[in-house]
């Protein structure tokens, strides 16, 4: 493998994508810890008004972990990061702190909260959070059809309700219909009684050999 990031024109007859496969450890025995610590730094980095030598201090400690970290950067698809499946959000800081509880040809569902970071105005997620959410959501939707690698060419999403944060919700998404490179997918985000939030619709396109 070269210093670049492998990449393989024939990658499962997919574009010119960079290899990604399930990361079976998830990252190994703390990875999971050190990314659900890091959110919780997120969560009161948004969300605290500490006095100036705390945040001295706090300031230090960040710079120390990320000189810490820093040594062992990789090219994409060879961290953890995105491919940690039994992580929430794939291990993935970017992504929402969700889990898949299926993963089919017949759909995805994952569960989850909006945490303090995702907060938009007045306590409820922020409205690009959920965007987020549905787009990584019909990649696996996607993946999981067997569709070769695709890219969302747009992305509708209806707010329906307030989506308020630290309560458990679920979305649920599926294709609807595939012709020829076009796969159209839908998605619903709903509370624990079923009320509907917001739903979203996408065409995801399969690349061309060598499309980035
Ligand atoms: C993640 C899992 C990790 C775990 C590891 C385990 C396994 C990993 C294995 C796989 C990984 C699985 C999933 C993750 C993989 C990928 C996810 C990446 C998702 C993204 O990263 S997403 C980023 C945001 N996304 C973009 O950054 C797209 C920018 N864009 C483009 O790259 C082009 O725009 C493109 C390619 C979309 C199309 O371009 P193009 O030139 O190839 O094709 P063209 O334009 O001809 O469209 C073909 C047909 O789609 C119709 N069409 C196109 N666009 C339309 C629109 N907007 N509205 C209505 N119809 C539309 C046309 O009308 C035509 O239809 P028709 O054939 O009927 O005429």
């Amino acid at each position: 493998m070269s210093e670049q990031t492998e990449r393989d024109g024939d990658y499962e007859k997919h574009g010119g994508f960079p290899v990604y496969r399930h990361d079976p450890d998830n990252g190994g025995p703390h990875f999971g810890r050190l990314v659900e610590a890091l959110r919780v730094v997120q969560d009161l980095a948004v969300s605290t008004a500490a006095p100036p030598e705390v945040v001295e201090k706090a300031a230090e400690q960040a710079e120390a972990l990320a000189a810490l970290l820093a040594p062992y950067t990789a090219p994409e698809g060879q961290y953890p990061a995105g491919r940690s499946l039994e992580l929430p959000g794939r291990g993935s800081l970017l992504m929402l702190p969700w889990t898949a509880e299926r993963l089919g040809a017949e759909g995805v569902r994952a569960t989850g909260v909006f945490r303090r970071y995702h907060m938009g105005g007045n306590g409820a997620a922020h409205g690009g959070v959920l965007p987020l959410l549905f787009d990584d959501l019909f990649g696996s939707v996607t993946h999981a059809y067997g569709r070769p690698i695709s890219r969302t060419a747009y992305l509708h999403v209806n707010y329906r309700k307030i989506t308020p944060l630290d309560t458990p919700l679920k979305v649920e998404g599926k294709v609807d219909r595939v012709d020829g490179r076009k796969t159209f997918v839908s998605a619903r985000l709903t509370d624990e009684d079923g009320t509907l939030l917001a739903d979203a619709e996408a065409l995801m396109v399969v690349l061309l050999p060598g499309q980035p």
